[in-house]
């Protein structure tokens, strides 16, 4: 998407041709730079710290990092050590183990030497399918949108709520749940979107507010307990949110707090919808409340927030008494009952397994 005028993905290739551009979404919104990564250290290190982060980002950084660690030994024990390393950084995304498990499979047979380049050719294809996958989202999601401002009679704004970021900084480029929002704004639908701050990383805070701002759309930051309220008084017309993995029942696991915005969204009458790029999809788990690991974080991400300070200075205070006990549950997974529709690179449907295999007919034998 475009910073300052600027075509910038999420990640890329650098100009030397082998080492890897990020943007360090730890920095953001007060600090937009670039990070190189040049070992697979670096790739493990930014998926576990953050600085990249969102299922689809996460497992084309992971390929990445695997041809860097090829580049230095493309024997069968790095490759493996290596993908072991870069699939432990972070549990609950599925995409990080279907793209690692993907190279594995084209990787394991080739000659040694020829491993490392097709890591790379690999990684560009994963970020160049997730483009396109997630630009189909926008566009079925956005025949949603023009129906929900129908809807409206095409009066005042179109209200969406969205929790943490689900934009262009968790993919590789458009994002899932704002790529339709992107999309209705640019076809002159007035979105005006409700944005969860979602807490404690502030991924909606920092990241889908600066997105929004940057391509200009509407938005209001609201804390993470204000959706109810605002479903409440009839402010709210659709909630969209992603997904870290997506069972093939139709189970969402999200951002933590997902759940609780589903539910208020039952209770309202309000259409709660998913944007699910096909790589997360576990094809493999039907109950993803009890199936889906759950990443726990540091206790330090609740305790301590981070930002700038007064006098413009990068900072950090403790909003908690010294010494209590903080506990850090990443995600949470909303069942399918609460999802009024999943939007897919193939169209929309039910959160079912009906509704997935209707859409994708080949995962039906699995
Ligand atoms: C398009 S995936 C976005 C998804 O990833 C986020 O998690 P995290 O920031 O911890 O990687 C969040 O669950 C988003 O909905």
């Amino acid at each position: 998407m475009r910073v300052e005028n600027q075509h910038h993905r999420s990640i890329a290739l650098a100009e030397d041709g082998w080492s890897v551009e990020i943007i360090d979404q730890t920095l953001l919104p007060h600090r937009f730079e670039l990070r190189r990564l040049t070992t697979p250290e670096d790739a493990a290190e930014a998926i576990s710290s953050m600085r990249v982060r969102g299922a689809p980002l996460i497992g084309a950084t992971a390929v990445y990092g695997l041809a860097l660690a090829l580049r230095d030994d493309p024997g069968d024990g790095n490759l493996d050590a290596q993908a072991d390393r870069l699939l432990a950084t972070r549990p609950t995304a599925v995409n990080l183990r279907w793209a690692l498990e993907r190279a594995r499979t084209r990787l394991q047979p080739l000659p040694a030497g020829q491993r490392a380049a097709d890591a790379y050719a690999l990684a560009a294809e994963i970020c160049e399918e997730d483009v396109e996958i997630n630009r189909r989202i926008g566009e079925h999601g956005l025949e949603l949108f023009r129906a929900a401002w129908a809807a409206r009679g095409e009066r005042g704004s179109l209200n969406v709520l969205t929790h943490c970021n689900a934009g262009w900084l968790a993919t590789v480029d458009w994002g899932t749940a704002l790529a339709p929002i992107y999309m209705a704004h640019d076809a002159g639908i007035p979105v005006h979107v409700w944005v969860d701050e979602t807490r404690p990383r502030n991924q909606g805070a920092a990241l889908t507010a600066w997105e929004l701002a940057a391509h200009g759309v509407p938005h209001d930051v609201i804390v993470d307990n204000a959706g109810g309220h605002l479903m409440q008084h009839g402010q709210v017309d659709l909630c969209i949110t992603g997904t870290d993995r997506t069972t093939r029942s139709g189970d969402v696991c999200n951002k933590i707090g997902t759940y609780l915005k589903a539910l208020a969204a039952r209770d309202n009458g309000v259409p709660f919808y998913v944007g699910l790029p096909s790589p997360t999809i576990d094809w493999d788990l039907t109950d993803g409340i009890a199936g889906i690991p759950i990443e726990e974080r540091d206790p330090e991400e609740v305790i301590r927030v981070s930002g700038v300070n007064r006098a413009g200075e990068w900072d950090s205070v403790v909003v908690t008494p010294e010494g209590i006990s903080a506990r850090n549950f990443a995600f949470d997974v909303t069942p399918a009952r609460l999802v009024t529709a999943l939007i897919t690179e193939r169209g929309v449907c039910e959160a079912s397994e009906a509704g997935l295999l209707g859409l994708f007919p080949e995962r039906a034998a699995a």
